[in-house]
């Protein structure tokens, strides 16, 4: 059997595969277990955990517009084996239902649009499918007024209350033309599992025997070396195959910031809670916007542009239910407060009018 090594390093370079490996001694795996906790914790100390500074952090956002971004896989549900079983909890649901309430919120995931719509099931979130390429979102306001617009891959529904955005949208045909490709040449490669995300496409590998994997990467590559309008990502165990356009989750996340009525720098703290490579682009606009939480989850030290982290799906759900705590308490104490004063005006003008009602 041919062995051979990945040179787009597809191999052994998934930061949730931590443990996939065996280890015959219990001493040498205490021993890895123990400098892995401790690079952990040199780690957390440039990106602390958001849940340890929480309170820091909304100290800051006070008075300020928070608008929430979600990443899907690793993120909202753990990682599992059959990427069509990847379900979010139902107490993970209902905690981002919350937060929908408070916070406009919006989930970015390198799913089909409908696929991951399928998945959270919540009406009151924006969806970006295919990593930012298929955008449901409110209409921008330039081309509010006419419902029949049609404006670089914006198309209105029906209601003219959403837009469809899709600037990948003239590369569909190829794209199921490729899919068929890889669907026919990756067919007897036992694990290998192609993933129709409309818009890009995933060639899953995890499980895969790792003598295959460089097989399946060279049939993979002979699909997509000859379309040169479409290049190869790398995510958990998949490989990715994209219309080479310059459109990323980082895009979508200012494109939904826009259309929001939200892109003020200074008023508007986008957070953005994501797992993998594709989550670095949004992590890197909201660097560059010098305002906004990159939260990165993840169990060991990564590489990356987030300032925060969370260690695993658990302590999303943790801090997405306290997110909505807080507003919820400094809306309630903001209308106490406000009611204290409607009061107080009203028992002053009433008391003027020497009247007590
Ligand atoms: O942007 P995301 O929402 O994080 O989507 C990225 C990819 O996620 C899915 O694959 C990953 O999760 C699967 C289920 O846990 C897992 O089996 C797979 O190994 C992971 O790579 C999804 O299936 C891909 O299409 C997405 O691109």
């Amino acid at each position: 059997m041919k062995v051979h090594y990945s040179t787009i390093n597809v191999v052994g370079n998934n930061d949730d595969d931590i443990n996939d490996g065996a280890c015959l001694f219990t001493s040498s795996l205490h021993h890895h277990h123990q400098a892995s906790h401790s690079t952990y914790h040199s780690w957390l100390v440039e990106h602390p955990s958001a849940l340890g500074t929480f309170d820091r952090m909304m100290k800051g956002a006070k008075g300020k517009r928070v608008v929430v971004f979600l990443d899907y896989d690793g993120t909202l549900s753990p990682i599992v084996d059959d990427p069509d079983r990847a379900f979010m909890s139902d107490e993970m649901r209902s905690a981002v239902r919350e937060v929908a309430k408070y916070f406009p919120t919006a989930i970015i995931s390198g799913r089909g649009r409908d696929k991951v719509k399928e998945f959270v099931k919540l009406s009151n979130v924006y969806y970006a499918g295919s990593h930012g390429m298929d955008i449901m979102a409110p209409p921008k306001p330039l081309i509010k007024s006419s419902c029949d617009a049609k404006y670089n891959g914006v198309v209105l529904d029906k209601k003219c209350s959403e837009v469809l955005f899709q600037p990948a949208k003239k590369f569909l045909p190829t794209i199921r033309e490729i899919l068929a490709k890889l669907v026919e040449k990756t067919r007897k490669i036992q694990g290998a599992r192609v993933e129709d995300n409309r818009f890009c496409i995933s060639v899953h590998f995890r499980k895969v025997m790792e003598e295959d994997y460089g097989l399946l990467e060279d049939k993979v590559k002979s699909v997509v070396d000859n379309y040169p309008g479409f290049h190869l990502t790398e995510g958990k165990k998949v490989m990715e195959i994209r219309p080479s356009i310059e459109w990323n989750k980082g895009h979508a996340l200012e494109y939904l910031l826009e259309t929001l009525g939200h892109n003020s720098t200074s008023e508007v703290l986008p957070l953005y809670i994501g797992d993998d490579r594709t989550d670095e682009d949004a992590f890197k606009v909201i660097r560059s916007r010098g305002e906004g939480f990159p939260i990165i989850v993840t169990s060991k030290p990564k590489d990356t542009k987030a300032s925060y982290s969370l260690h695993d799906t658990s302590e999303v759900l943790t801090f997405l239910l306290r997110l909505a705590r807080w507003r919820k308490a400094s809306s309630s104490s903001r209308s106490l407060f406000t009611t204290a004063l409607v009061s107080n005006w009203f028992y002053g003008t009433t008391m003027a009018f020497g009247k007590v009602l």
